[in-house]
């Protein structure tokens, strides 16, 4: 069990935001959040969310030649290359809002080496198997990777981060991210499974077959966290599973983005419980499994826009709500220091 974050700074923060100038209440969940942020410092008030960094992680799916996404394989590479030079939704926002981030290719069906070494230096594979034939890594494989996404989540600390997002980038992700939420959760692929990027009505038929099969062929394997990942998930889902554990481990914070990183957490709890406490839900992704995984872990979005990119652009949308939640309850007057008749 991981230890949870403050529950005196948490509740330090509770007496200080029905204290602050303001009917009780009246900042809704701002509160709530200012609150989490304060029990993962532990101390009230938090200190601002002043060093926030982002890791993108990238990787192909042998499920993406199988008709479940929109775009071709090709894409994941292409948008690896766009990150790198600055051109993503992700980067623009990171920009603005002053967020250090990197992209790394955990398992990208093609030579990147012309990005830089930075980019590649915790490949694992070249994509991973296709989960509705065959397992999509080998148990060490999976071991390898939660190691990987430890190492990662190290370095992001050691480089100064007072807060942690976590994005991902790969043609067909949202296959197996849907089915580790719906192993995770005891649910059927109709409960799981949505449009993506934007599949069409009969390539949603045809996805919802892809996980059904992927989860029949797992069988009770998927009991096991490790081997859930084997047989449904990939290495880039798998390093960020284990990039959320060890952030938790460290007592780090972590803003969560879609579906993907719901996944990933679903499965870090069931690895390492205690993760989810040191995780907040950035946004409302379009996807079924994400509302499932937030559901199911009792986490509640800061923001619902209707987005469905990825790459961390829901976590940093949702970013300039938490940092304003944070400088109200540092910055603003207290209703007992009015002075009286104004
Ligand atoms: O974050 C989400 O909830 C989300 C929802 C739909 C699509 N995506 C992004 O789109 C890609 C996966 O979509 P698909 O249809 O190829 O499985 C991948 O690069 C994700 O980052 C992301
Ligand atoms: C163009 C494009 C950009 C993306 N970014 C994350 N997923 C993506 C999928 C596509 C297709």
């Amino acid at each position: 069990m991981i230890a949870p974050p403050s529950a005196a700074a948490a509740r330090a923060a509770r007496e200080r935001s029905d204290a602050l100038a303001k009917p009780l209440g009246a900042l809704g969940r701002l509160e709530d959040a200012a609150a989490w942020v304060a029990a993962c410092q532990g101390t009230c008030p938090p200190r601002p969310l002043e060093r926030v960094r982002l890791t993108v992680l990238a990787g192909d799916h042998g499920v993406s030649h199988a008709g479940v996404s929109a775009y071709p394989r090709e894409v994941t590479g292409a948008m690896v290359a766009a990150m790198a030079g600055g051109g993503s939704g992700a980067n623009v926002l990171a920009r603005q809002h002053g967020v250090a981030m990197q992209v790394l290719d955990i398992a990208v069906d093609a030579d990147l080496g012309g990005l830089g070494p930075a980019v590649g230096r915790h490949r694992l594979r070249r994509s991973s198997g296709s989960i509705d034939t065959e397992d999509a890594l080998r148990a060490d494989e999976v071991r390898t990777a939660l190691d990987a996404g430890a190492a990662i989540a190290a370095e992001e600390i050691a480089a100064g981060a007072d807060l942690l997002l976590l994005g991902d980038l790969g043609i067909g992700n949202t296959t197996p991210a849907a089915a580790l939420v719906a192993a995770t959760f005891g649910v059927g692929a109709d409960a799981v499974v949505g449009r993506g990027t934007g599949v069409d009505d009969a390539a949603l038929a045809h996805k919802t077959e892809v996980v059904a099969t992927a989860l029949a062929r797992a069988g009770a394997r998927v009991d096991d966290p490790v081997q859930r990942l084997a047989a449904l998930g990939s290495a880039d889902l798998a390093v960020g599973v284990g990039f959320l554990c060890a952030a938790a481990r460290a007592g780090v914070p972590v803003l969560l983005d879609g579906i993907v990183s719901l996944a990933e957490l679903a499965v870090a709890e069931d690895l390492e419980p205690g993760v989810v406490a040191w995780c907040a839900a950035g946004h409302r992704s379009t996807e079924p499994a994400q509302q499932l995984a937030l559901d199911k872990l009792g986490l509640e979005p800061l923001v619902d826009l209707g987005l469905r990119l990825g790459e961390g652009t829901g976590a940093l949308t949702a970013l300039p709500v938490l940092r304003s939640a944070v400088l109200l309850l540092r910055e603003m007057a207290l209703l007992a220091d009015l002075a009286p008749g104004g």
